[in-house]
């Protein structure tokens, strides 16, 4: 059987950060009322594969403060900050704007990818590639690298696997 030619992440991440698409093979879909929607594969990954860019208005950090003074606790959930290049920076990603990266959710007992920052034309971009090979049908997660997150707590986790 012949295998399939593989493009080289990187340059696959620069491109769909340089037009601002979502590849194909992954899907939004509804998990729960607690944890609401997420990220499912429904093509194949291999390990090392760009998966998805977290998409979002690229602020500096004074913006992301003054943004934070006025968004609801919901929204402030979907900015991510970073530093790149000795300087503080924030993806806001609070748009609902039909992109994957925003919808991807945490897991930092077994994520199957993680987040890289590249350069894009001189800026950076926050890139998903596949720590080990995902099947169509998993759920994309990666470590949000923070630790008091209220599902992490066992006893939210118990209560939840109550919720239909
Ligand atoms: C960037 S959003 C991810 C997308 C979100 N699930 C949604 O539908 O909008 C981050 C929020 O998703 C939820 N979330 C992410 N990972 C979770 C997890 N492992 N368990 C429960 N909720 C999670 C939390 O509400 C968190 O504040």
């Amino acid at each position: 059987m012949q295998r399939r030619r593989r493009i080289n992440p990187t340059d696959d991440a620069n491109i769909f950060a340089h037009t601002g698409r979502d590849k194909l093979g992954l899907d939004i879909n509804y998990i729960n009322a607690f944890k609401g929607g997420g990220i499912f594969t429904s093509a194949l990954f291999e390990k090392g594969d760009f998966l998805c860019e977290y998409r979002g208005d690229l602020i500096s950090n004074e913006e992301c403060e003054r943004r934070q003074r006025i968004y609801h606790d919901t929204l402030k959930v979907f900015m991510f900050e970073f530093r790149f290049s000795g300087k503080l920076w924030c993806v806001d990603a609070a748009k609902e704007d039909g992109s994957f990266g925003r919808l991807v959710n945490d897991d930092h007992i077994s994520p199957n990818a993680k987040m890289k920052y590249l350069t894009v034309q001189g800026k950076p971009h926050l890139c998903f590639f596949a720590i080990r090979d995902i099947v169509p049908g998993e759920e994309m997660t990666y470590n949000y690298g923070y630790s008091d997150l209220l599902w992490r707590s066992k006893v939210i986790f118990y209560f939840v696997m109550l919720i239909p």
